[in-house]
């Protein structure tokens, strides 16, 4: 029916979107296996520009399909979106760290991963949950400030990075584990997570004839499994303590309701995980919701910091709702700052962390644009380059409708995808980015470093992060009556 209705059907005219290679070779997917990523969306780009909206080329042994345009994304993705919503097999190195494919971004689009994403989007991504981490927003957002206080001190520029990173991660490990746990306990999680990052690169060659590299590259497959071991190492006894205080609490339903965290989620008797399957969805829990966030945080700083209009106008619009003297900005206050908002997402749209999404891959073989898209064929969109379109987010007024970053009946923008597959964490990343830059701005003056400009070149990590990361001078704000106070110490001893 839906083939009918939506004119999707598949004849034998319907051929595979254009592009350089129509025959599966083998030394074309060489080539492309061997191409950073970052060179690679130069190349599919240009090929856009060549060939139209929608391309085909050879990357690995089956046709990878690319889409660039943000009304062809809207009828994959939200129109036709149950198609569209499956992942391909993920790489034999990816299955380690999955536990094969238990978890929700490499699960197949069938009832495991309805299951894992319906719970998690009902009970840690609800809004009312989100509400209730607010605790734990408040804990991080004061490990931050002072670390950022004490080194401005200094009086030398700050390097944020690490900052921002840390405090994303201290935020998810508590919503992950329910606990805060000592510093030590959370500098090791992020270490062995760190270490997994910066080597996933050096993985995607195994990938290329497993069999014979599992003989040629045993070292580097060694190191793999010694990577999970030691995921398995920091978080396995974190989750039997889970599992134990959970056991304690089974008369008391409503205390356990209470504190649901992802924990609490995984050790659920429906979702019958064993501990190394969760370890998994822990990891990819942490992996997801840090780098991503810190990213976009540090870009968005960045420009605050290059503009200083920007952060001027946003401090401006602080005082009229938090009051001077008062430097923290409450959850509730974001609703009423409308240019914070516009920041934010300018901040997405500009400098989204992922340029693509993660692979998709189709339920049948459906044609799209006339094109034949075929089941075992992937498909990614090309994020970064929908978002350059120059419109702005912020009607004329800042009181108009509200932005749909969901992209429902139409998408202007995909930075955290759209339709079946959209990141459930979205809303809560959304909320962290808003009460982080607003209580950064009205905590501290943030400045460029004389003679060192801002530079706003991108770099490929696991995210597309700064090249040159963020340096600037902070200085505390005082409020009115502080500062007033000062020019007249200042007055006085002069
Ligand atoms: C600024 C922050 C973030 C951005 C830009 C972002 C972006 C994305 C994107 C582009 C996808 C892929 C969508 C697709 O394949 O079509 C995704 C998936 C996902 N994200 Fe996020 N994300 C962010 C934060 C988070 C956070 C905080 C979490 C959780 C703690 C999270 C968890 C996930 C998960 C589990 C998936 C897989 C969804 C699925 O396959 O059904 N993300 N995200």
């Amino acid at each position: 029916l839906l083939n009918l209705t939506t004119n999707n059907k598949v004849s034998e005219n319907n051929k595979l979107p254009p592009g350089p290679y129509t025959i599966n070779n083998i030394l074309g997917n060489f080539i492309w296996l061997r191409k950073p990523l970052a060179e690679l969306e130069h190349i599919i780009h240009e090929l856009h520009v060549k060939y139209g909206p929608i391309i085909t080329i050879y990357i690995g042994f089956r046709p990878s399909i690319f889409v660039a345009n943000r009304s062809l994304a809207h009828k994959a993705l939200v129109q036709n979106g149950a198609v569209f919503a499956d992942r391909p097999t993920p790489p034999p190195t990816d299955a380690v760290i999955s536990s094969n494919q238990h978890n929700i971004s490499s699960a197949y689009y069938g009832p495991t991963w309805r299951l894992f994403r319906h719970d998690i989007s009902s009970e840690i991504f609800h809004p009312s949950r989100v509400k209730s981490y607010s605790h734990a927003r408040k804990w991080v957002l004061d490990i931050l400030l002072n670390r950022l206080d004490s080194q401005s001190k200094s009086g030398k520029h700050i390097i944020v990075n690490e900052d921002f990173k840390y405090s994303m991660f201290c935020l998810l490990v508590l919503v992950c584990f329910g606990d805060k746990l000592e510093e030590t306990q959370i500098k090791k999680i992020e270490e062995v997570h760190h270490r997994l990052l910066l080597s996933l690169g050096r993985f995607n060659i195994l990938n290329f004839w497993p069999g014979i590299g599992r003989i040629v590259f045993r070292k580097r497959w060694e190191e793999l499994f010694q990577i999970r071991r030691n995921l398995d190492a920091v978080l396995r006894p974190l989750v039997e303590a889970r599992r134990k205080v959970r056991l304690e609490r089974q008369s008391k339903v409503k205390e356990d309701k209470i504190v649901m965290v992802m924990m609490s989620l995984l050790c659920q008797e429906k979702w019958k995980l064993s501990e190394e399957e969760m370890v998994s969805l822990c990891t990819e829990f942490l992996i997801a919701g840090t780098d991503t966030t810190s990213t976009v945080l540090e870009w968005i700083m960045a420009n605050m910091v290059k503009y200083p209009q920007i952060q001027e106008r946003h401090f401006v619009e602080i005082k009229g709702v938090v009051g001077d003297g008062e430097k923290e900005v409450k959850e509730e206050d974001l609703n009423k700052m409308p240019y914070l908002k516009a920041v934010v997402l300018e901040g997405l749209r500009r400098h989204p962390p992922g340029h693509f999404v993660l692979p998709h891959s189709m339920t049948e073989d459906v044609v799209l644009d006339g094109h034949l898209v075929p089941k075992n064929a992937t498909l990614n969109f090309m994020v970064a380059e929908m978002g350059r379109d120059p419109k702005r987010f912020l009607n004329g007024d800042g009181k108009g409708e509200v932005f749909d970053i969901r992209g429902i009946k139409e998408i202007k923008m995909m930075p955290f995808g759209a339709g079946r597959r959209i990141c459930p964490g979205s809303r809560f990343a959304m909320l962290h980015l808003e009460y982080f830059v607003s209580n950064l701005v009205s905590n501290f003056a943030w400045k460029a470093v004389d003679g060192d400009e801002v530079d706003l070149s991108e770099k490929l990590e696991f995210t597309v992060a700064m090249k040159n990361p963020l340096k600037a001078h902070l200085s505390p704000r005082l409020s009115m009556v502080k500062r007033l106070f000062s020019v007249a110490v200042e007055d006085y001893n002069s």
